[in-house]
């Protein structure tokens, strides 16, 4: 029995989440990406793979509304959406980026509370007509805060601005900053890019806790190969804005046309 199958049964992986249909993008003259589909379950980590300018940026941006594409659709749970950035964390979809957009000059703590703003319901002339249910959801929004800095185990750096920070904790602040928007699909950009072995490891883990622990969905963009086969339920590769392949790690690392994309063959 497959692990997948297995996951299956435990009931870690449901249905449809994503789907992402006939997708096409153009800037002026360049094709980024060409008639790309492929779907995200409910539970699964999908990574999207692919050598230098394949399209893999181009296609989280898509799915989190920061490029309207020219043709095709992206369907969130069930539903056709136009989706922009702000739209696009409202209604679950949270994003990290390749070089990270945190507030330097902001504590780890603040930066993680700017995440959760967005999931705050009291807009400012309630907080001031309904004191009383402003501070309860402030409380609560604490609560779920300090849960995720215990989660991430960033307790020591919380005052810290992050500016001073080395980089691979810097990634995991905005891994918690994304977090606390309670997302159900989570993006991550590189989430391992410029890291030596040791916190790629650590953000691995974390990775895999954060889809156990919270069932957050996600789709990350990654080079490490190491990492990817062994995060991964399933990938989809992409090579010149096309997709090559789709499969379980097995099945596309075993695949020739992506053996050739990768060492480069010509087409
Ligand atoms: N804003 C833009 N304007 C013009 N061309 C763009 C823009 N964004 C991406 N492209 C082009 O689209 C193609 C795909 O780029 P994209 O950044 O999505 O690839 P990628 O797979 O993420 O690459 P990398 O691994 O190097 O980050 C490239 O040819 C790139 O030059």
């Amino acid at each position: 029995m497959s692990e997948m199958m297995a996951d299956n049964e435990n009931g870690r992986i449901g249905g449809e989440l994503l789907s992402v249909d006939n997708i096409t993008l153009r800037f002026g003259g360049v094709k980024a990406l060409t008639d790309i589909s492929f779907n995200i379950n409910k539970g699964e980590i999908r990574s999207i793979i692919g050598p230098n300018g394949a399209g893999k940026s181009s296609m989280l941006n898509v799915i989190n509304g920061f490029y309207k594409p020219q043709e095709g659709t992206i369907r969130f749970k069930g539903k056709n959406v136009n989706m922009k950035p702000d739209l696009a964390a409202k209604s679950g979809i949270a994003r990290t980026f390749q070089n990270i957009a945190l507030f330097k000059g902001m504590s780890t703590l603040d930066n993680i509370m700017t995440g959760r703003m967005l999931k705050m319901k009291a807009g400012f002339l309630s907080q001031a007509i309904y004191w009383g249910r402003a501070q309860k959801e402030e409380l609560e929004n604490r609560a779920f805060v300090e849960e995720i800095i215990d989660f991430l185990e960033i307790q020591s750096i919380r005052k810290t601005p992050v500016g001073r920070l080395p980089y691979g904790l810097q990634k995991r602040v905005e891994l918690a900053r994304a977090l606390a928007m309670e997302p159900e699909l989570l993006l991550l950009d590189e989430p391992m890019a410029g890291m030596n072995l040791e916190e790629k490891e650590d953000m691995s883990r974390y990775i895999i806790d954060v889809n156990e622990y919270f069932g957050t969905t996600i789709a990350l963009i990654e080079h490490d190969m190491g990492v990817v086969m062994d995060l991964s339920d399933r990938v989809v590769v992409l090579d010149y804005g096309c997709k090559l392949a789709d499969g379980s790690p097995d099945e596309v690392s075993s695949n020739q046309a992506v053996i050739d994309a990768y060492l480069g063959v010509a087409h």
